[in-house]
């Protein structure tokens, strides 16, 4: 199985992506692409999500497109007929793992302590969300677990933002950092697509100053 770090295009960041319509998902994708982004994780979390994968798929094929909030096995599955390119989730379990390692795409499953991340590693995986980031200890706890788990490396999502995320990019155990910052809810609602794209072009710039593009 390849690994997510593996197929990331462009900056090392992973912009969620929530939609209402698959229209919305496009015109939200686009002004992300336009400021640099390369990957998106749309999240499951409305109705037409995987409408959404599907749409912005076929709109911006440039573009690496996952799902987020995967839950359970019928997720997974649907997600990846919908054409998500990646997996993600904020939570695992055996079960789930399980699930997610046979649609054969690449995955990064939800941990947040040490004993989900040897669950994860049990399952041959070295790649892991850390969800939600900020408030399971943030920077501190990412340098903790790197001296127990130095094979391990972690998308933090949850609590990023423009201001730390530097910090967390800086990380040498971080591969790609996740979260909403760069599509806020009232932006979208008022079809701000140029202050997206200006947002994704400042941390594009801020990422590639710690991981290559
Ligand atoms: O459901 C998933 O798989 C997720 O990816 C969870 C989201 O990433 C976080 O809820 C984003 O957190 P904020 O950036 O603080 O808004």
């Amino acid at each position: 199985m390849m690994t997510l770090s593996s197929v990331v295009r462009g900056p090392a960041l992973l912009p969620i992506i929530q939609a209402d319509t698959p229209t919305q998902a496009v015109q939200i994708a686009t002004a992300l692409q336009q400021g640099g982004i390369g990957s998106v994780e749309v999240v499951l979390r409305t109705q037409q999500a995987l409408g959404a994968i599907t749409a912005i798929r076929s709109a911006l094929p440039e573009l690496l497109v996952g799902a987020g909030t995967i839950l359970s096995a019928a997720d997974a599955k649907a997600a990846t007929a919908a054409g998500a390119q990646f997996l993600v989730s904020p939570a695992s379990t055996p079960h789930l793992l399980e699930a997610m390692l046979a649609t054969g795409v690449p995955i990064a499953p939800g941990v947040a302590t040490p004993s989900e991340i040897a669950m994860a590693c049990e399952f041959g995986l070295t790649e892991v969300k850390f969800f939600p980031a900020h408030l399971s200890g943030g920077i501190a706890m990412l340098k903790a677990l790197s001296g127990v788990f130095q094979q391990v490396r972690f998308c933090p999502t949850g609590g990023i933002n423009q201001q730390n995320l530097a910090d967390f990019i800086a990380l040498p155990n971080v591969f790609v950092a996740g979260g909403s910052w760069l599509t806020p809810d009232k932006l979208v609602h008022t079809q701000d697509w140029a202050q997206i794209s200006a947002l994704a072009e400042q941390a594009t710039v801020l990422a590639n100053q710690y991981k290559a593009a």
